[in-house]
């Protein structure tokens, strides 16, 4: 069992309660520890018996930053759509600029750390379906556990106030005990049969595609995403860590997240980087333009090339790299991209792909540049906000947080975003699962629905579903 000893925690906690005194105000202490490897599930998995609902699990693709969350010390939210960025941006700075913080300092994603994302668009009007989560909301974690570039760290937050005192630390020590104890003792997972299985409205969504591509020719719309839902039903509740294991295995090429909130849990693997950013450095990507993978080596290349050939599919790639290089050099000096896409390969699709990089200006925040950058038009369209409007208007689902920047930011300025595509919706015995796909002039119904049915696998797989 690891055990975390008696340390510098202690005296911050009586740093924060006197502070808390003089500026009247709760202040957060946030202790880093470097501890030998625990095993990211089994920490996820350790949480499941006092913090059901309230935890987190992200893995980037390569493996080299994975950050579980457990409990809830302080959540970050707001309804409020004007300046929804500012608004998180503000209360974090706030929240950090009095912290108390112990141990290791320099480690990017570890200490104090929020975890969370955002609406696709907060003026959508909001159905039951995503009644739990605020249009911005982040957490940050009471025990974090932070595998970065190999070496295992261990975050205590704890939130202190004016009226605590000193017995705050044995609370702590004695939950956070009890926490690492749970990880040692061995759980096993299974997958509820699904009961029923629903494409909601998948002959009007068609429709509306069609109708979408004739509008475009009297209108200045030239790209629009449309979305639309499979939902899902268990025989008993879904277990989180089960899917979880499923997508570690099985997407390798991708962000693995899960963020649960009140119960319900969002979850995905996404293929796609909204934006990274590491001190001054940032990293964006644009992925758009899909094609199956092949059964065969051959017909996999083949399918590739075609891709990589395909007018449509240039056409709805070059949309998003002309806005993301534009957002990009608003935002960063030194902006640089290939001049043509790549092939990205997940394991049931494959995509046009195009990296950016570029090095923050001075002053320039990574959430600032998630506003810059979100949505781009892989997720939205040609132009940007004529395409938000379309969308709010002719698309049947409440998209939530699908499709929206996900992910995390620590103190000091370091962080990224996925775009939260390949997930869905956990709610106990039901599930909602979401798929996209990029609508241009040359775009048809029928390809594209096929196209957003193999967007679904790798939700619907790791979900016990059969492929379609
Ligand atoms: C919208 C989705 O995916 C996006 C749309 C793509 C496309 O239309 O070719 C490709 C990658 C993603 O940017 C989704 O998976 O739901
Ligand atoms: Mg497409």
């Amino acid at each position: 069992m690891v055990t975390i000893h008696d340390t510098e925690l202690r005296q911050g906690i009586v740093t924060a309660i006197e502070k808390s005194k003089h500026l009247s105000q709760s202040i957060m202490v946030s202790e880093v520890q470097k501890i030998e490897g625990i095993d990211p599930l089994y920490f996820f998995a350790a949480g499941r018996n006092r913090f059901l609902g309230e935890r987190f699990f992200w893995k980037n693709p390569s493996g080299d930053q994975v950050i579980v969350g457990i409990g809830v010390a302080k959540q970050l939210q707001s309804d409020q759509a004007m300046g929804r960025f500012d608004r998180i941006e503000d209360e974090w700075k706030q929240l950090v600029g009095h912290a108390v913080t112990c141990g290791e300092k320099t480690i990017p994603g570890t200490g104090p750390t929020i975890f969370g994302g955002f609406a696709f668009d907060p003026l959508k009007k909001k159905t039951d379906l995503w009644s739990k989560f605020s249009d911005s909301l982040f957490h940050i974690p009471k025990y974090m556990l932070s595998f970065i570039d190999g070496e295992c760290y261990f975050t205590t937050n704890v939130f202190c106030t004016q009226h605590d005192d000193r017995e705050l630390f044995d609370k702590v020590y004695q939950d956070r005990q009890a926490l690492l104890g749970a990880v040692s003792e061995k759980q096993e997972f299974a997958y509820p049969s699904i009961v029923k299985m629903e494409e909601i409205k998948a002959d009007e969504w068609k429709k509306s595609v069609s109708s979408l591509v004739e509008s475009f020719s009297d209108s200045q719309l030239r790209k629009v995403v449309v979305a639309r839902e499979l939902r899902l039903h268990f025989e008993s509740a879904v277990q989180i860590e089960k899917v979880l294991t499923h997508l570690i295995e099985e997407q390798k090429e991708s962000f693995i997240f899960a963020f649960e909130v009140n119960g319900d849990c969002f979850i995905g693997a996404s293929p796609e980087r909204l934006v990274k950013k590491e001190d001054t450095r940032v990293f964006s990507t644009c992925l758009a333009g899909s094609i199956a993978r092949g059964s065969t080596l051959e017909e996999d290349q083949l399918l590739g090339q075609t891709l990589l050939e395909d007018q449509k599919n240039l056409v709805e790639h070059q949309y998003v790299v002309d806005m993301i290089k534009e957002a990009m050099e608003e935002t960063c000096e030194d902006v640089t991209l290939p001049a043509e896409p790549q092939l990205m390969k997940t394991k049931y699709i494959q995509h046009l792909y195009t990296p950016v990089i570029g090095q923050s200006r001075e002053g320039t925040s990574l959430l600032e540049i998630v506003n810059r950058l979100h949505p781009t038009p892989a997720l939205g369209g040609v132009p940007k906000e004529l395409a938000v409007t379309k969308i709010r208007e002719v698309e049947e689902l409440d998209r939530g947080f699908y499709a929206a920047p996900i992910g995390w930011q620590d103190s000091r300025e370091n962080g990224e975003f996925a775009v939260a595509i390949r997930s869905a919706l956990i709610q106990g015995e039901e599930a909602s699962l979401f798929a996209g796909c990029g609508v241009v002039a040359d775009s048809e119904a029928e390809s594209e629905y096929i196209e957003t049915s193999i967007k679904f696998r790798p939700m619907l797989t790791a979900l016990g579903g059969k492929q379609k």
